[in-house]
């Protein structure tokens, strides 16, 4: 049971004049699961290693219940580090490779044999112990490097993109495993993803990195209600910024003047809603008239491109709601103040 704490951790690689990772800090409570999200090369994996002892940091620190690992060898620390492609031993079997870190730690065979059994099981593969990695598929080679990290019982697991080379069927069943037996193991886990659902569906908090930085650090919830600015909501599918004026009540802009929801900021800002908060049909707060522009059947969704004025304004919407409006015709839309949100 291990609480994790990362303080202004910061990489800069050789040769490189800007960090890679810019003083990231992030508490990470004992047994529960933080997402770091972020798009390709905004620093996820050098936070990853730079916690796994394989990288060692410009300046801040990694301490496990208070007291810096950054001495400590990869080997002491702890930690185990699942990789996206799996890196199994190719000529062990799955009993062996799963039962590795017990033998390096050299316990007795009998035992090794009943946990890598209880760990099969586990990850319900309890047939294929005495298989070759190479015959199985990708999700069964996952779930091998699941129970092989799993079975050392960790203090912090490390998952580096475990999901991003299986397909869309297996990755809701191993996201729906990693957040059960992470649950039912309560280890310390820091999972890496560039996909928002993933991060969303399985950590207790998001931590989003956008160049290198830390943007925001919170429940997935609070990123699409209250982002912490324009970069943020974009990242999380915002569309809708129109700048304008606060009064703390109403918000003044090219859409007119809209009720806030209380505890608005006040002064200049950026007035922001998600396209599914935009609502279909007349209302006496904050209702508009758009032009529909264009419209796009998404199957279980149709995306709305509306017009008001001379500010577009994207929504998503159920395809019942909007079966009789014409594109090129007005759309009567309002916007719960509840749904608004202003950016400084
Ligand atoms: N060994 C290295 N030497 C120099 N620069 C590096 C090195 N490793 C990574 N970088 C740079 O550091 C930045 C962060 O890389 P990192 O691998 O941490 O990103 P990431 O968020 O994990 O990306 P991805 O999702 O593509 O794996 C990138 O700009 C990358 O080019």
């Amino acid at each position: 049971m291990t609480h994790v704490s990362l303080k202004d951790l910061t990489k800069v690689y050789p040769g490189s004049k800007v960090p890679s990772l810019d003083r990231l800090s992030l508490e990470i409570p004992t047994g529960e699961l933080t997402a770091l999200l972020g798009p390709s090369g905004c620093g996820k994996t050098t936070t990853m290693k730079m916690i796994a002892g394989l990288l060692t940091p410009t300046s801040g620190d990694v301490t496990f219940d208070d007291r810096s690992i950054l001495r400590e060898k990869p080997e002491h620390r702890g930690v185990v580090m699942v990789f996206q492609n799996y890196l199994l031993f190719p000529y062990m079997s799955v009993a062996d490779n799963i039962g590795f870190g017990l033998k390096m730690r050299k316990v007795d065979k009998s035992e090794i044999d009943r946990r890598v059994g209880e760990m099969l099981d586990l990850v319900k593969l309890p047939d294929l112990g005495k298989r070759r990695p190479s015959e199985l598929s990708g999700g069964q080679q996952q779930r091998v490097a699941l129970a092989r990290a799993l079975i050392v019982q960790p203090k912090v697991l490390l998952l580096d993109e475990p999901l991003s080379n299986l397909d869309a069927h297996l990755r809701f069943e191993m996201r729906d495993l990693i957040r059960s037996l992470q649950q039912e193991m309560g280890i310390t886990t820091i999972f890496v993803t560039h996909d928002q659902e993933e991060a969303v569906v399985l950590a207790d908090k998001v931590a989003l990195i956008l160049d290198g930085r830390l943007c925001q650090y919170d429940h997935a919830d609070v990123f699409y209600k209250r982002p912490a600015n324009e970069a943020v909501a974009r990242f999380f599918g915002g569309q809708n910024f129109i700048p304008g004026q606060s009064s703390g009540t109403a918000f003044d802009s090219a859409l007119g003047q809209l009720a806030l929801p209380q505890n608005a900021i006040t002064g200049k800002g950026t007035l922001t809603f998600r396209p599914e908060n935009v609502k279909i049909g007349p209302s006496q707060t904050n209702g508009l008239t758009a032009i529909l522009e264009d419209r796009i059947y998404l199957g279980t969704q149709t995306r709305l491109r509306l017009r008001v004025g001379e500010t577009m304004v994207e929504a998503i919407a159920n395809p019942d709601e909007v079966g009789d409006f014409e594109v090129g015709g007005p759309v009567p839309i309002h916007l719960p103040p509840q749904a608004l949100w202003v950016l400084q």
